[in-house]
Protein backbone atom coordinates (compact mmCIF):
# COMPACT_ATOMS: atom_id res chain seq x y z
CA UNK A 1 0.00 0.00 0.00
CA UNK A 2 1.11 3.53 -0.24
CA UNK A 3 1.83 3.28 -3.86
CA UNK A 4 1.42 5.38 -6.90
CA UNK A 5 -0.04 4.55 -10.09
CA UNK A 6 -0.08 6.54 -13.05
CA UNK A 7 -2.88 4.89 -15.63
CA UNK A 8 -0.33 5.82 -18.58
CA UNK A 9 -3.30 4.44 -21.19
CA UNK A 10 -2.85 6.25 -24.29
CA UNK A 11 -6.51 6.76 -24.42
CA UNK A 12 -7.04 8.37 -20.61
CA UNK A 13 -3.37 10.35 -22.20
CA UNK A 14 -5.21 11.48 -25.33
CA UNK A 15 -8.34 12.80 -23.54
CA UNK A 16 -6.30 14.45 -20.90
CA UNK A 17 -4.88 16.80 -23.04
CA UNK A 18 -8.20 18.07 -24.28
CA UNK A 19 -9.12 18.37 -21.05
CA UNK A 20 -6.23 20.48 -19.91
CA UNK A 21 -6.51 22.04 -22.93
CA UNK A 22 -7.97 25.69 -21.85
CA UNK A 23 -10.13 26.12 -25.43
CA UNK A 24 -12.19 22.68 -24.28
CA UNK A 25 -15.48 24.17 -23.27
CA UNK A 26 -18.07 22.83 -20.39
CA UNK A 27 -19.97 20.78 -22.08
CA UNK A 28 -16.68 18.97 -23.41
CA UNK A 29 -14.58 18.93 -20.37
CA UNK A 30 -17.11 17.36 -18.60
CA UNK A 31 -17.80 14.73 -21.33
CA UNK A 32 -14.52 14.06 -21.29
CA UNK A 33 -13.62 14.05 -17.49
CA UNK A 34 -16.64 11.47 -17.60
CA UNK A 35 -14.79 9.24 -20.41
CA UNK A 36 -11.31 9.59 -18.62
CA UNK A 37 -13.32 8.88 -15.28
CA UNK A 38 -14.81 5.36 -17.01
CA UNK A 39 -11.14 4.59 -18.31
CA UNK A 40 -9.66 5.07 -15.32
CA UNK A 41 -12.03 2.73 -13.30
CA UNK A 42 -11.57 0.08 -15.74
CA UNK A 43 -7.49 0.13 -14.77
CA UNK A 44 -8.17 0.37 -11.03
CA UNK A 45 -10.61 -2.72 -10.70
CA UNK A 46 -8.07 -4.34 -12.79
CA UNK A 47 -7.28 -6.41 -9.73
CA UNK A 48 -10.23 -7.10 -7.88
CA UNK A 49 -10.45 -10.17 -6.53
CA UNK A 50 -12.43 -13.08 -7.95
CA UNK A 51 -13.35 -16.55 -7.49
CA UNK A 52 -15.00 -19.46 -9.20
CA UNK A 53 -18.68 -20.38 -9.83
CA UNK A 54 -20.86 -23.24 -11.81
CA UNK A 55 -22.59 -22.01 -14.01
CA UNK A 56 -25.69 -23.39 -16.10
CA UNK A 57 -25.37 -22.41 -19.96
CA UNK A 58 -28.07 -23.67 -22.20
CA UNK A 59 -25.23 -26.52 -23.23
CA UNK A 60 -23.26 -27.61 -20.08
CA UNK A 61 -22.20 -26.88 -16.45
CA UNK A 62 -19.07 -24.45 -16.66
CA UNK A 63 -16.36 -22.94 -14.09
CA UNK A 64 -16.97 -19.43 -13.99
CA UNK A 65 -15.49 -15.79 -12.79
CA UNK A 66 -17.39 -13.61 -10.81
CA UNK A 67 -16.18 -10.88 -8.67
CA UNK A 68 -15.76 -11.71 -4.57
CA UNK A 69 -14.65 -10.18 -1.93
CA UNK A 70 -15.71 -6.21 -0.82
CA UNK A 71 -18.64 -4.57 -2.71
CA UNK A 72 -17.15 -1.39 -3.92
CA UNK A 73 -17.67 2.42 -2.63
CA UNK A 74 -16.97 5.27 -4.77
CA UNK A 75 -16.86 9.11 -2.38
CA UNK A 76 -16.76 11.67 -4.59
CA UNK A 77 -15.31 14.91 -2.56
CA UNK A 78 -17.79 18.02 -3.62
CA UNK A 79 -17.90 19.63 -5.76
CA UNK A 80 -15.58 18.72 -8.47
CA UNK A 81 -15.24 14.68 -7.31
CA UNK A 82 -19.20 14.43 -8.43
CA UNK A 83 -18.00 14.87 -12.41
CA UNK A 84 -16.25 11.58 -12.41
CA UNK A 85 -18.87 9.20 -10.57
CA UNK A 86 -21.10 8.81 -13.84
CA UNK A 87 -18.36 7.21 -15.50
CA UNK A 88 -17.15 5.16 -12.77
CA UNK A 89 -20.73 3.55 -12.52
CA UNK A 90 -21.18 2.86 -16.20
CA UNK A 91 -18.56 0.30 -15.18
CA UNK A 92 -19.45 -0.44 -11.28
CA UNK A 93 -23.05 0.35 -11.51
CA UNK A 94 -23.50 -1.77 -8.09
CA UNK A 95 -21.50 0.59 -6.18
CA UNK A 96 -22.91 2.70 -3.19
CA UNK A 97 -21.88 6.03 -3.87
CA UNK A 98 -21.46 8.22 -0.42
CA UNK A 99 -20.33 12.22 -0.38
CA UNK A 100 -18.05 14.49 1.58
CA UNK A 101 -17.84 18.28 0.70
CA UNK A 102 -15.13 19.91 0.77
CA UNK A 103 -14.23 23.43 -0.51
CA UNK A 104 -10.30 24.67 -0.42
CA UNK A 105 -10.17 28.18 1.43
CA UNK A 106 -8.72 30.02 -1.43
CA UNK A 107 -6.61 32.70 0.76
CA UNK A 108 -5.17 29.84 3.48
CA UNK A 109 -5.57 26.94 1.06
CA UNK A 110 -6.89 25.11 3.91
CA UNK A 111 -10.01 23.02 3.73
CA UNK A 112 -13.56 23.41 5.03
CA UNK A 113 -15.82 20.04 5.59
CA UNK A 114 -19.33 21.26 4.92
CA UNK A 115 -21.46 18.22 4.02
CA UNK A 116 -20.71 14.46 4.48
CA UNK A 117 -22.96 11.22 3.73
CA UNK A 118 -21.74 7.61 3.28
CA UNK A 119 -23.04 4.05 3.18
CA UNK A 120 -23.96 2.50 6.38
CA UNK A 121 -21.59 -0.11 5.65
CA UNK A 122 -18.65 1.73 4.53
CA UNK A 123 -16.14 -0.69 7.09
CA UNK A 124 -17.17 -3.53 4.61
CA UNK A 125 -16.71 -1.77 1.13
CA UNK A 126 -13.62 -0.96 -0.79
CA UNK A 127 -13.47 2.70 -1.01
CA UNK A 128 -12.48 4.88 -3.98
CA UNK A 129 -12.32 8.63 -3.02
CA UNK A 130 -12.41 10.56 -6.37
CA UNK A 131 -11.40 14.33 -6.69
CA UNK A 132 -10.51 15.28 -10.14
CA UNK A 133 -7.53 17.64 -8.67
CA UNK A 134 -4.85 16.53 -5.85
CA UNK A 135 -3.17 20.17 -4.87
CA UNK A 136 -1.85 20.69 -1.74
CA UNK A 137 -3.50 17.23 -0.48
CA UNK A 138 -5.57 18.98 1.93
CA UNK A 139 -8.88 17.66 0.90
CA UNK A 140 -7.83 14.47 0.25
CA UNK A 141 -5.85 14.03 3.43
CA UNK A 142 -8.90 15.59 5.25
CA UNK A 143 -11.62 12.89 3.41
CA UNK A 144 -10.09 10.63 3.92
CA UNK A 145 -9.64 11.13 7.70
CA UNK A 146 -13.02 11.95 7.76
CA UNK A 147 -14.05 7.99 6.10
CA UNK A 148 -11.43 6.42 8.75
CA UNK A 149 -13.01 8.46 11.57
CA UNK A 150 -16.65 6.78 10.41
CA UNK A 151 -15.38 2.89 10.03
CA UNK A 152 -13.21 2.74 6.31
CA UNK A 153 -10.83 0.66 6.14
CA UNK A 154 -9.56 -0.11 2.40
CA UNK A 155 -9.55 3.23 0.58
CA UNK A 156 -7.79 4.11 -2.42
CA UNK A 157 -7.63 7.52 -4.06
CA UNK A 158 -8.52 8.04 -7.56
CA UNK A 159 -7.48 11.52 -9.47
CA UNK A 160 -7.31 12.73 -13.11
CA UNK A 161 -4.08 15.46 -12.20
CA UNK A 162 -1.71 15.19 -8.80
CA UNK A 163 1.01 17.68 -7.93
CA UNK A 164 4.11 15.93 -5.93
CA UNK A 165 3.61 18.23 -2.77
CA UNK A 166 0.05 16.34 -2.40
CA UNK A 167 1.02 13.07 -3.14
CA UNK A 168 4.05 13.25 -0.71
CA UNK A 169 0.74 14.88 1.72
CA UNK A 170 -1.48 11.32 1.49
CA UNK A 171 1.62 8.84 1.63
CA UNK A 172 2.51 10.63 4.53
CA UNK A 173 -0.88 11.32 6.72
CA UNK A 174 -2.42 7.89 4.96
CA UNK A 175 0.69 5.13 4.31
CA UNK A 176 -2.39 2.47 3.64
CA UNK A 177 -3.91 4.52 0.69
CA UNK A 178 -2.73 3.75 -3.11
CA UNK A 179 -3.30 6.75 -4.77
CA UNK A 180 -4.14 6.54 -8.52
CA UNK A 181 -4.01 9.44 -11.37
CA UNK A 182 -3.98 10.47 -14.88
CA UNK A 183 -0.62 12.22 -14.76
CA UNK A 184 1.31 13.58 -12.21
CA UNK A 185 2.65 17.45 -12.88
CA UNK A 186 5.08 19.14 -11.83
CA UNK A 187 4.39 21.26 -9.12
CA UNK A 188 2.10 24.19 -7.40
CA UNK A 189 1.90 27.53 -7.96
CA UNK A 190 1.88 30.31 -5.52
CA UNK A 191 -2.00 30.12 -5.35
CA UNK A 192 -2.08 26.52 -5.23
CA UNK A 193 -2.94 25.99 -8.36
CA UNK A 194 -1.29 22.99 -10.25
CA UNK A 195 1.51 23.28 -13.00
CA UNK A 196 0.72 22.92 -15.88
CA UNK A 197 -2.54 21.11 -14.29
CA UNK A 198 -6.18 22.10 -16.29
CA UNK A 199 -7.40 25.06 -14.00
CA UNK A 200 -10.12 25.39 -11.47
CA UNK A 201 -11.99 21.44 -11.79
CA UNK A 202 -15.09 22.66 -10.07
CA UNK A 203 -15.37 25.63 -12.17
CA UNK A 204 -14.78 23.86 -15.89
CA UNK A 205 -17.12 21.27 -14.90
CA UNK A 206 -19.79 23.59 -13.98
CA UNK A 207 -19.25 26.99 -15.66
CA UNK A 208 -19.28 28.66 -12.73
CA UNK A 209 -16.00 31.09 -13.38
O1 LIG B 1 -5.36 19.37 -2.66
P1 LIG B 1 -5.99 20.66 -2.27
O2 LIG B 1 -5.02 21.79 -2.18
O3 LIG B 1 -6.88 20.56 -1.07
O4 LIG B 1 -6.91 21.11 -3.51
C1 LIG B 1 -7.71 20.23 -4.23
C2 LIG B 1 -9.15 20.55 -4.02
O5 LIG B 1 -9.48 21.79 -4.64
C3 LIG B 1 -10.58 21.59 -5.51
O6 LIG B 1 -11.79 21.77 -4.87
P2 LIG B 1 -12.34 23.23 -4.49
O7 LIG B 1 -11.92 23.63 -3.13
O8 LIG B 1 -12.02 24.18 -5.60
O9 LIG B 1 -13.90 22.98 -4.41
P3 LIG B 1 -14.93 22.72 -5.59
O10 LIG B 1 -14.75 21.30 -6.00
O11 LIG B 1 -16.23 22.97 -4.95
O12 LIG B 1 -14.63 23.68 -6.71
C4 LIG B 1 -10.38 20.17 -5.96
O13 LIG B 1 -11.55 19.61 -6.54
C5 LIG B 1 -9.97 19.48 -4.69
O14 LIG B 1 -11.03 19.07 -3.87
O1 LIG C 1 -5.07 23.31 -9.86
C1 LIG C 1 -6.00 23.15 -9.05
C2 LIG C 1 -5.79 23.08 -7.67
C3 LIG C 1 -6.85 22.89 -6.84
N1 LIG C 1 -8.09 22.79 -7.37
C4 LIG C 1 -8.31 22.87 -8.70
O2 LIG C 1 -9.46 22.78 -9.16
N2 LIG C 1 -7.26 23.07 -9.52
MG1 LIG D 1 -12.88 24.51 -7.29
Amino acid sequence: MGNVFVLDHPLIQHKLTYIRDKRTGTKEFRELVDEVAMLMAFEITRNLPVQEIDTETPVTTATTKVLAGKKIGLVPILRAGLGMVDGMLDLIPAAKVGHVGLYRDPETLTPHEYYIKLPSDIDERELIVIDPMLATGGSAKDAIASLKKRGAKNIRLMCLIAAPEGVEVIKEAHPDVDIYLAALDEKLDEKGYIIPGLGDAGDRLFGTK
